[in-house]
Order: structure tokens, then C-alpha cells, then sequence
């Protein structure tokens, strides 16, 4: 095998396989030759459970590390919603790809489906989703869906539920597109941090001139503007993807970022939320003062009643 070739770490499911073609296709056309290593992780084995139960961090993303600490694999690539807010110190993220639309959007075969009825059964297993529709949805009812897409729509499809809420990047990477009844509007369904991005990790030991060659192929600059903020948004929460957090960055006309963050109770019954801009240059200050308002506005008690209500799990 030629040393020039570059590694790609991915999960096996078929989104986290059509994400990693895309970005070696790019880097391809930048001239760099690649290899696809596909692995499985925590979060692909323990379909049983919800991953708030699950509760470990990263467990979508530990396996795919290891294998570039091993240095087995050069990259590992993530869908950006699944990555820790705080990286150790021996990686690092190279890139994030441009964002595809961000929404969650409602799925199913009913092609008269009515998310407003009584009695509906929405399949999900985001503690941010449930809370949302709790809230926004109150007749509707919600039940676990966990494993890979295709395994969720196949349950959709046996009729475990009425609908399905996903990102609408995945299901439309997937081509479900036909399938999706509602787009929810990112004011009230406001979107986890990264959702709709690839990101792009590596050793931070990786030659640099490689890395520069990387970042070039891949990374798109407004949307790593946009994910600095979210990010630092969710650091400061403490949140990880087991809590009903959400913040959702966009660039403005001037090309300030604009970041929408906030909590909810998992009863839906306490929203906090704030909208607030800055500079591009103070992204991160962004996502802390964000997340900073948030706690201090009701955020820090809703934390410890999600916390206390795990304990008693
Ligand atoms: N948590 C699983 C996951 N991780 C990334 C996506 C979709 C792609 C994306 O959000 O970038 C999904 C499925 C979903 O939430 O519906």
C-alpha cells in the first residue's frame, strides 16, 4: 500500500458511509488518493437502550479516535452533531464541510399525515426532540427509535409508529425525501449544535503540510465560522448530546453571526432561549455568552432536575 494514501475511519451505517464517499471524493478531486475503513462503535452495538442512557460521551465517535491514535486511520469523519465539545488534546478537527439544511423534519407513510392530530405516535430518541413536541405537539405521543436509518424506517414502515422526526440530512442523503410530510420551522425546532455538517477529525500529529492540503479540499469557512460558536455554546453548557440543548449560528448580511441557543425541560414545560450577535471574530465568545444567559435565566435548574430525574433511573 502506497503511504500517500489517506485513511478514512467512518462508522459502517449507510449515512455514516454516503458522508465519508463525499468527503473522499473531494479530496480526490484535490488529487489526494484515499481508503475507506469502515468500524463499528458503542452507539451502532447498544441499540436497546437511549443513548441519554447510554450516557458515555462519544459514543459514536471513541472507536473511530482510537484508530487515528493507533495511527491505523489519518482521518476519522463525523457527522458533527455526534462530536464531544471538547476534543482531547492529542486530536484536533481539520474541517467542517458546508451545511446542509439544517431542520428536523417529520417523515411518513401516510401521505395524509397530520402532525396536529390526536393521538399520533412520533418515533424519535433526541431528548430535544421529545421536549420540542411535547411543547409545541402536546396530542402527540413519542416512542424510542434507535438504530441506523434504515432500521428506523423500516420500523416506520411496519407501523411501530405514525411518523418519524429526523435531520433532514440524513434522510435526505438517504433519498427519503419523498417521504417527509413536515419541514419544522428552526425558530421553534431549533436544531442541535452541528446538525447538518460533516466534520473532519485527525491526530495532531498528522505531517502538516497534509493537513493544509485537507483543509483545503474540505473545510468550508462560514460554516466552521457557525460551528465555533455552537460549539462553544455547548462546552459551556456542559450539555453533551443527552441534554435538550440546542443553538443554531447563521451568518447575517455584514457577516456577523448571529447565534440562536437554549434549554428546554424535558417536560417542555421551561424554554429558554436568547438570540444574541457578535463579530465573526468572536464566535466562541458568542456561543459562551449564549450559553451563559441561558444558565444563568433558569438553564442551571433545569440541568439538575435532567440530572436528578437520571439518577433515579
Ligand atoms: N444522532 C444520529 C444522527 N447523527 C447525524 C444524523 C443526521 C445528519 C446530521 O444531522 O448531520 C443523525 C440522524 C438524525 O438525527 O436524524
Amino acid at each position: 500500500m502506497s503511504e500517500s494514501v489517506i485513511r478514512l475511519a467512518t462508522r459502517a451505517s449507510r449515512l455514516a458511509l454516503w458522508q465519508t464517499e463525499h468527503v473522499a471524493s473531494l479530496l480526490n478531486q484535490a488529487g489526494l488518493a484515499t481508503e475507506i475503513v469502515p468500524m463499528q462503535t458503542v452507539g451502532d452495538q447498544v441499540l436497546d437502550r437511549s443513548l441519554a442512557k447510554i450516557g458515555a460521551k462519544g459514543v459514536f465517535t471513541e472507536e473511530l479516535e482510537e484508530s487515528l491514535r493507533r495511527g491505523d486511520t489519518h482521518l476519522a469523519v463525523h457527522s458533527a452533531k455526534d462530536v464531544q465539545s471538547t476534543i482531547p488534546p492529542d486530536l484536533e478537527l481539520l474541517a467542517f464541510l458546508e451545511r446542509e439544511q439544517v431542520n428536523d423534519v417529520v417523515i411518513s407513510f401516510q401521505e395524509d399525515f397530520d402532525i396536529s392530530r390526536t393521538g399520533i405516535v412520533l418515533g424519535t430518541s433526541s431528548t430535544r426532540r421529545k421536549a420540542l413536541l411535547r411543547r409545541f405537539y402536546p396530542l402527540a405521543s413519542t416512542a424510542e427509535a434507535r438504530g441506523n436509518l434504515q432500521t428506523r424506517v423500516r420500523k416506520l414502515e411496519e407501523g411501530q409508529y405514525d411518523a418519524l422526526v429526523l435531520a433532514y440530512a440524513g434522510v435526505h442523503r438517504m433519498g427519503y425525501d419523498h417521504l417527509i410530510r413536515h419541514v419544522l420551522p428552526t425558530d421553534r425546532f431549533v436544531p442541535p449544535v452541528g446538525q447538518g455538517s460533516i466534520a473532519v477529525e485527525s491526530s495532531r500529529f498528522l505531517d502538516n503540510d497534509l493537513k493544509v492540503k485537507i483543509k483545503q479540499a474540505l473545510d468550508h469557512a462560514d460554516t466552521h465560522r457557525c460551528l465555533l460558536a455552537e460549539r462553544a455554546f455547548l462546552r459551556t453548557m456542559e450539555g453533551g448530546c443527552s441534554i435538550p440543548s440546542f443553538a443554531l449560528a447563521t451568518l447575517t448580511q455584514a457577516g456577523d453571526i448571529r447565534l440562536h441557543g437554549g434549554l428546554i425541560s424535558l417536560s417542555g414545560e421551561e424554554y429558554i432561549d436568547i438570540t444574541q450577535t457578535a463579530p465573526a471574530a468572536q464566535a466562541e465568545g458568542l456561543g459562551m455568552a449564549v450559553a451563559e444567559y441561558v444558565l444563568g435565566h433558569g438553564g442551571t435548574a433545569i440541568l439538575a432536575s435532567i440530572r436528578e430525574h437520571r439518577g433515579e433511573q
